[in-house]
């Protein structure tokens, strides 16, 4: 019987053991991004009082195949016990670690319009380990603005309260002929993680990382499927839409 093996967890994180100084695991950039559902699908299940999951059962609940999902948690070292799936706590604990959601980062936004107000006023951020400590905007009017509690602040001050606040990660609303500058301040302002909205390329050093999210570019990819389930409707002899099967968001 396999038992529950455990990997990277908070318990041997990297400098714990004297001497010893296991490697993070380097993970496949699909399975991080798979990480977070099943982190959420666990923690549903957390609420419900489940102590155990089946690999089908976290599979089902994440929306991925089960298979996926335990090459995913093998990464982490976390095998599961055959028979009686995985403990829902120590996994919790593990993905977790290693999102490095076991601290709490703080996050500062930059462009106040009408996408900033609506990611300003968002709480599911706090509830997942993120702290939304600082908003900037260019614009002078919108400078002292109260929004959930915390003043604008004018992007000139950026450098400063980036420092003082220990920001880790900056998110960008600005429209995308500012976007480059800002996340220029950003990288001087010694900010390394940078999750921008606006649609365009960022150049940035190699230690800074960039999330890009656009929806625009989503809605195109499903504009494609649409195109394509009507093509494969319109065979000759007819294959239907619905043979051609549906397409993951999140690729494999
Ligand atoms: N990713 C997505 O899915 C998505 C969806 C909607 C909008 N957007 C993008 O998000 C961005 C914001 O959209 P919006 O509708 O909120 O625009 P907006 O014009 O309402 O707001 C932009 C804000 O940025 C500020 N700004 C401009 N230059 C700045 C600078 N150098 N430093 C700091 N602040 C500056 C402006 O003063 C303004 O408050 C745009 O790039 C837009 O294309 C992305």
């Amino acid at each position: 019987m396999s038992q529950q093996r455990h990997g990277v967890t908070p318990g041997n994180a990297p400098g714990d053991r004297a001497g010893a100084v296991p490697a993070f695991p380097d993970l496949p950039e699909a399975t991080i991004a798979r990480l977070p559902e099943y982190l959420r699908a666990l923690h549903n299940l957390g609420d419900a009082a489940a102590d155990t999951i089946s690999s089908e059962g976290l599979a089902a609940a994440a929306g991925v195949n089960s298979a996926k999902l335990r090459k995913d948690l093998s990464h982490l070292g976390s095998y599961g016990t055959r028979g009686v799936g995985y403990d829902v706590t120590l996994l919790i604990e593990q993905i977790e670690y290693v999102l490095g959601l076991d601290q709490r980062r703080a996050v500062c936004l930059v462009g106040l319009g009408n996408l900033g107000h609506a990611l300003a006023g968002y709480d599911g951020f706090a509830s997942r380990g993120f702290k939304i400590v600082a908003l900037f905007d260019a614009d002078a009017s919108k400078v002292g603005e109260l929004i959930q509690g915390l003043e604008v602040r004018h992007i000139e001050d950026l450098g400063r309260v980036a420092v003082e606040e220990n920001i880790a990660i900056g998110v960008i609303a600005t429209p995308a002929l500012a976007a480059q500058a800002v996340a220029d301040v950003l990288v001087d302002a010694g900010v390394t993680s940078i999750l921008n909205f606006a649609p365009c390329v960022l150049s940035v050093p190699a230690n800074v990382d960039v999330r890009k999210v656009d929806l625009a570019i989503e809605l195109q990819i499903l504009s494609f499927h649409e195109h394509r389930k009507a093509s494969l409707t319109a065979l000759p002899g007819g294959r239907s839409a619905a043979s051609a099967g549906n397409q993951e968001a999140v690729g494999s």
